[in-house]
């Protein structure tokens, strides 16, 4: 695999200090988690404090495989109570709120959009203060719009977006932090850019063309982008994306000198990853069809400032765009290999 960076210097002095002072690992309870993030962080935190420790959540019926990877249990954001037993049941320590509309799905239905982001985060507040809990809670390059700087963008600057996911994530974004300074809740956060993964589809945000680029690629289709080719925003692949993740949740407090921080890896536009790609599959057809997704990506940061990330606690990314093609690669033709072998 190509690094493009030297690895995190933060995994130095992580130590041990946010376990339990008898040496119990932390328990964590990850909502939304069968969605695009959610399956891979269980992993990773399970093979980091054990699998009976992380309780994957969502309301979504699970597979056999999720089932069979450890704890798994109905979690509806919108009710306190359900949240409220498992968080009891499960003793659990920290929270990982994924459950969320993305952006182009909830411009479909704000309604929903408003309940499940707005109120969805309300009761994981609530319950975060009633039981002590650290929470994380993801935002997005989509808390930015058409008045912040674009090029960079940095930490701190206008919010004004124009997407009610974004609008919904300034607002995570500012009660979280004013539960922090109000009544000390260890809350965190991090400005994903859009991710690209192997494993699951994606769900329904403005970034998702990055990833359906792959799996057309590799099943001889023809990819038609719904973006410009010139519409450059940032990314990131999910290993990147969840060490971050992690390494922000275990970050010593005294390293936190803000409880929301940008973190990307590569900007790059349709036209560029479409050579990329074209490396490994150099027949591969595209076509540009722009639909109302353009719309959100035009008020969208072009390149992420995450120096501040890099600074306070050693955030470095290891994908850059040819390492990331690489490895997407690599990954499905593996899951190409292992279904045709099923099949036969
Ligand atoms: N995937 C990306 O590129 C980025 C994601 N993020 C954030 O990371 C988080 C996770 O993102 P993804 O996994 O991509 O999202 P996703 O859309 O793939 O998954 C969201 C999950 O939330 C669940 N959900 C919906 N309504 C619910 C309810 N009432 N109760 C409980 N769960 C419910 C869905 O069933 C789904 O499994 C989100 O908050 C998103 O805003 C931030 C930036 C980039
Ligand atoms: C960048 C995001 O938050 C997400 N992938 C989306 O496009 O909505």
């Amino acid at each position: 695999m190509a690094h493009c960076t030297r690895p995190s210097v933060n995994t130095h002095y992580i130590g041990r200090r946010h376990y339990h002072s008898n040496g119990d690992p932390p328990r964590i309870l990850i909502t939304g988690s069968l969605g695009q993030l959610g399956t891979g962080l269980a992993r990773l935190l399970r093979e980091k404090y054990g699998i009976e420790n992380v309780i994957m959540s969502d309301i979504v019926k699970p597979t056999k495989d999720i089932v069979k990877s450890g704890p798994y249990v109905f979690g509806d954001i919108l009710d306190f109570k359900c949240l409220q037993e498992i968080v009891v049941t499960y003793r659990i320590d920290w929270l990982v709120h994924f459950s969320a509309l993305l952006s182009a799905i909830g411009e479909q239905n704000v309604p929903l959009a408003i309940r499940v982001n707005i109120e969805g985060l309300h009761n994981v507040m609530e319950l975060s203060k009633q039981y002590n809990l650290r929470v994380f809670v993801p935002s997005t390059i989509g808390a930015f719009g058409p008045d912040s700087p674009r090029n960079p963008t940095p930490n701190i600057t206008i919010q004004r977006p124009r997407t009610i996911y974004g609008v919904s994530k300034v607002h995570g974004e500012l009660l979280g932090e004013y539960y922090h300074h109000k009544f000390g809740l260890d809350f965190r956060c991090l400005r994903f850019p859009g991710v690209i993964s192997s494993d699951t589809q994606p769900g329904g945000g403005t970034t998702d063309y990055a990833v359906q680029i792959f799996h057309d690629a590799i099943e001889g289709k023809d990819f038609e982008c719904y973006l410009k080719p010139t519409t450059r925003l940032p990314m990131m692949y999910i290993d990147d994306c969840l060490r971050s993740l992690w390494e922000m949740l275990v970050a010593p407090e005294e390293s936190l000198r803000r409880r929301t921080y940008n973190v990307t890896a590569m900007s790059f536009s349709p036209e560029e990853i479409v050579s990329a790609v074209r490396k490994h599959f150099p027949n591969l057809s595209v076509s540009y069809k722009p639909d109302s997704r353009q719309y959100i990506a035009d008020t969208w940061p072009e390149v992420f400032d995450d120096s501040e990330a890099r600074q306070d606690w050693g955030w470095r990314h290891q994908y850059n765009l040819e390492a990331m093609c690489q490895i997407m690669f690599d990954n499905l033709h593996r899951q190409h290999q292992l279904e045709a072998t099923v099949a036969r």
